[in-house]
């Protein structure tokens, strides 16, 4: 409730967390410093420079101050890699533990690429339905993300929560994203992974990822604070997992180093307590 008491009752990890954060200014300024030099230009508008060029209204017109900047890049650089590479060891998991999965995927993989350059093109990806609907199931089972928080005020938000009344100044609303997408009255047979279940024909074959027609599953949030790398982490996922599958084999290892899919809940992404072990056989591709 008050963040701020936290310096007086864990002085030593205030400190740790001071001294992370003059690292992370000491990397993050000079490249900024340096976008700022540079004339902007449609080949080189990136994240931080439209940040630079943001104006807060409600400040007069603000430009972003250079603490919250650096905030913003860690929270961009933080969300990207992480979310993205949890999502990716909880998908190959899954296909380790399902064989039959991944041998439904790899064949769906090569009958595209197979015969033609023999390796994955971006535009490839949108010919692997199967592949998404691997990807989608992983991240519905297993959301990196389990919750998102809202400030919620007014009759308004009241009605849509289905309660008469908020407190004054409104409240904090947890979505637990984690129990949306394992709804049983939503999904058949929740805890199991099963992609069929968004091919043609599933409950989630139509499924909408950003929450504005329907939302059976949020693993990006939902509304105005969506996921803003939603696309490229959707084209991420199914890249790598492609590629994996198409050159290795992936068997799961031997006794305790077997899939163990308890979940480690670290602030703010779910992992998997135990990493990822398993057997890579590589796999012989013959080209023309
Ligand atoms: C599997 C990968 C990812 C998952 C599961 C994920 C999930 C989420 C979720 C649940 C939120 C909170 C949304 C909300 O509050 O409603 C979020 C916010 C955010 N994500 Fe992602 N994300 C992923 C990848 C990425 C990538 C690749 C990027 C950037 C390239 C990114 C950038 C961000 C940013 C900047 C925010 C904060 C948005 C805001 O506060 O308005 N994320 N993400």
């Amino acid at each position: 409730m008050y963040p701020w008491i936290g310096k007086f009752l864990y002085p030593s990890r205030w400190g740790k967390l001071l001294a992370f954060r003059r690292q992370q200014e000491h990397y993050f300024l000079p490249l900024v410093a340096e976008i700022k030099s540079q004339k902007p230009s449609q080949d080189n508008y990136s994240y931080v420079r439209s940040v630079l060029d943001l104006r807060i209204h409600e400040l007069g017109d603000m430009q972003v101050p250079e603490g919250q900047l650096v905030s913003l890049i860690s929270e961009f650089l933080g969300n990207a890699s992480d979310s993205t590479g949890a999502a990716l060891e909880w998908t190959m998991a899954n296909l380790v533990k399902h064989p039959e999965v991944q041998t439904k995927l790899r064949a769906e993989i090569n009958n595209i690429v197979c015969g033609s350059k023999g390796f994955i093109e971006d535009a490839d990806l949108s010919r692997m339905p199967y592949l998404r609907a691997v990807v989608l199931e992983s991240i519905r089972r297993h959301p990196t993300i389990p919750f998102v928080m809202r400030h919620v005020d007014g009759d308004e938000a009241a009605k849509a929560l289905g309660v008469s009344r908020l407190p004054r100044g409104g409240t904090t609303v947890n979505f637990l994203v984690g129990k949306i997408s394992r709804n049983p009255e939503v999904w058949s047979n929740p805890m199991s992974f099963s992609p069929e279940r968004f091919m043609p024909g599933g409950e989630g074959e139509s499924v909408d990822l950003t929450g504005t027609r329907e939302i059976k599953m949020m693993p990006f949030g939902a509304g105005r604070r969506v996921c803003p790398g939603m696309t490229l982490a959707m084209f991420h996922l199914g890249y790598f997992v492609a590629n994996l599958v198409r050159e290795f084999e992936w068997l799961e290892a031997d006794g305790d180093e077997a899939v163990d899919f308890t979940e480690y809940h670290g602030f703010p992404f779910t992992t998997m307590k135990r990493g990822l072990r398993a057997r890579l056989v590589p796999l012989v591709h013959l080209t023309k």
